[in-house]
């Protein structure tokens, strides 16, 4: 009864604004929802036969439910532990059929890297890239088109490339510090601040000057801010209850995709915000300029000259990296900052290392695992503590058998050695639950950058992306700016290590999870995500 009257208030509040009738709507729902199931139920009802599923699933939103409201990854890694399993079915909202969860590492690495153009994101996840980023290389499925595409920007983002930038990225690490600086003084000496709020404005900053020769002031331009709060807003209404029922209707009724929802709308004003402004603005300077260069800008305004992308395209390959260059950095920088906050003698024996050094360091020097080992260290180990995308969501284009490093006992009792999936089949592989796998890393939950100088022993038991965790994927379709990303999270925290103490403010955080990882402060959850966290100077 409570989820129907959930509907209604959903309703009425969104989906009038499409203009029908509640009565009409839902008759129309009744109608599509009866034949969905029985098609559901055809079709998909010897699938996964075995497979074990825990118990406890809604019967309106099966197992969806629970995996929103607890913290990401929390409801993933206590099915596996209490199933005793690697690969498992959750019941899906609004009878979808099961969703396969996938965690076994060979089966991982084998769709990943061996099968991905036949597991393309799934039909609510790549409408949201197109709304939220544009049409460009994270949204594209088909080998040749991504490929194609792929080989238009990698070399931009290659060592070299990136070698060729590094005073941008020093130079965006150095506006950081000096804002914050500034800011600490103002304040006696001592501020609470939000992190991702902060860092934030230097990973824009660092898009911007790297891949666009774009100045967003230190994140603080008009432009900058614009952007940052879309997003901001889009992470908001992502995790509210109605971001969830719209999740869940738009993956159950992916025609819903072209209603004017406002859920939907606050995903693309976020794009928008980039193509009217600072697209626009990069491709008229860019206009009659130099374009001989390897980097991002070049490479993509020569496609545009030589008619090889229309104008879309290109603006959109502009908001796809402004945004998936920034966020997921400004995150992954904001959790080890709160992780430093919350271990003081991590914190300090990283600083120690990063002050034993000179400042100037170069590009190899930063890089290094042998120059700068805990630095390294802290960067592998809050990638895996927190990883930006928390879970992938694909779907078989065909009958496969996904290989299993660990044997699989199903519910009868029977050993499997594979798992045969069906086309069609949701598939959800569990990052943030798998790189915390106590049954693998021993004290998976626990934060401590040590056990990467200690080395990888169970290595066999890992998948095979970089550093053997998925944060950035891995395989052909694997994160193509994770140099870049490596680069500037080192650059960024060793600056600000080397000039400020974090300190933790006892508050207490939930991640919840839109397209990336929002913290919510538990007591303060109608504030907007944040990582609030106490500096000084040191
Ligand atoms: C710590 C920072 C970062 C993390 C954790 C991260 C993570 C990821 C992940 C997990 C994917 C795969 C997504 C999927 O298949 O659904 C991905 C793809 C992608 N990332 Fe990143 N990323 C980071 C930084 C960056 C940066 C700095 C850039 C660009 C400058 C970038 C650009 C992209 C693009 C364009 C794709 C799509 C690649 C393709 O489909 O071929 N990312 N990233």
């Amino acid at each position: 009864m409570l989820d129907f009257l959930q509907l209604q208030e959903f309703y009425r509040k969104y989906a009038a604004e499409a203009h029908l009738t509640f009565q009409t709507t839902v008759y129309a729902a009744g109608v599509l929802f009866a034949l969905l199931a029985l098609e559901s139920f055809i079709r998909f009802r010897r699938h996964l036969q075995g497979i074990k599923r825990p118990l406890g699933a809604s019967w309106l939103w099966g197992h969806e439910r629970e995996v929103w409201e607890q913290s990401a990854g929390v409801a993933y890694a206590n099915w596996m532990s209490l199933l005793q399993t690697d690969v498992f079915k959750i019941k899906g909202a609004l009878r979808k059929p099961d969703i396969l969860v996938v965690a076994d590492p060979l089966a991982v690495t084998y769709i990943m890297q061996k099968r991905i153009y036949d597991y393309p994101h799934s039909e609510v996840v790549r409408p949201r890239i197109a709304r939220l980023l544009g049409k460009s290389l994270g949204w594209v499925e088909g080998e040749s088109e991504h490929k194609r595409m792929r080989h238009l920007v990698a070399p931009a983002l290659s060592n070299d490339a990136i070698k060729k930038g590094v005073h941008k990225v020093f130079s965006a690490a150095e506006t950081l510090e000096d804002n914050l600086q500034k800011h600490i003084n103002a304040h006696g000496g001592a501020s609470v601040i939000s992190v991702c709020d902060w860092v934030n404005q230097a990973t824009i900053d660092v898009i911007g000057k790297f891949g666009f020769d774009h100045n967003f002031e230190g994140g603080r331009s008009e432009d900058a801010q614009k952007i940052l709060n879309s997003w901001r807003n889009m992470a908001i209404m992502g995790i509210s209850e109605r971001g969830f029922l719209a999740l869940m209707l738009l993956r159950r009724f992916p025609i819903l995709n072209y209603l004017p929802l406002k859920a939907l709308k606050a995903q693309g004003d976020v794009r928008m915000n980039i193509h009217s402004g600072v697209a626009k603005e990069i491709i008229r300077r860019s206009q009659g300029g130099s374009t001989d260069g390897n980097d991002l800008l070049s490479r993509l305004i020569n496609a545009h000259e030589e008619s090889k992308i229309s104008t879309e395209e290109l603006m959109d390959h502009i908001s796809m990296f402004i945004m998936a260059g920034s966020e997921t950095t400004s995150q992954t920088l904001g959790y080890a900052l709160w992780e430093l906050a919350k271990n003081h003698v991590v914190q300090d024996k990283l600083r120690a290392e990063i002050t034993s050094m000179p400042s100037d360091l170069s590009y190899e020097d930063i890089q290094s695992a042998t120059k700068l080992p805990y630095l390294d260290a802290v960067t592998r180990e809050t990638l895996r503590f927190h990883p930006a995308a928390p879970y992938m969501e694909r779907v078989s284009l065909k009958v496969d058998a996904l290989p299993l490093r660990q044997p699989l006992t199903t519910s009868t009792g029977e050993i499997l050695n594979e798992v045969t999936v069906e086309k069609g089949q949701t598939i959800i592989i569990p990052i943030h639950a798998m790189s915390r796998q106590d049954s693998v890393w021993g004290d998976g939950s626990t934060y401590r950058p040590e056990r990467w100088l200690e080395g990888l022993p169970f290595a066999d038991k890992l998948p095979s992306g970089w550093s053997h965790l998925l944060a950035f994927s891995d395989g052909p379709r694997n994160c193509i700016g994770f140099r870049l990303a490596i680069f500037q999270f080192k650059v960024i925290l060793a600056g600000l290590i080397r000039k400020f103490e974090f300190h933790d403010t006892g508050a207490a955080i939930k991640n919840k999870v839109t397209s990336s990882m929002q913290p919510v402060t538990i007591g303060e959850e109608n504030i907007s995500p944040r990582l609030p966290v106490k500096v000084t100077l040191v």
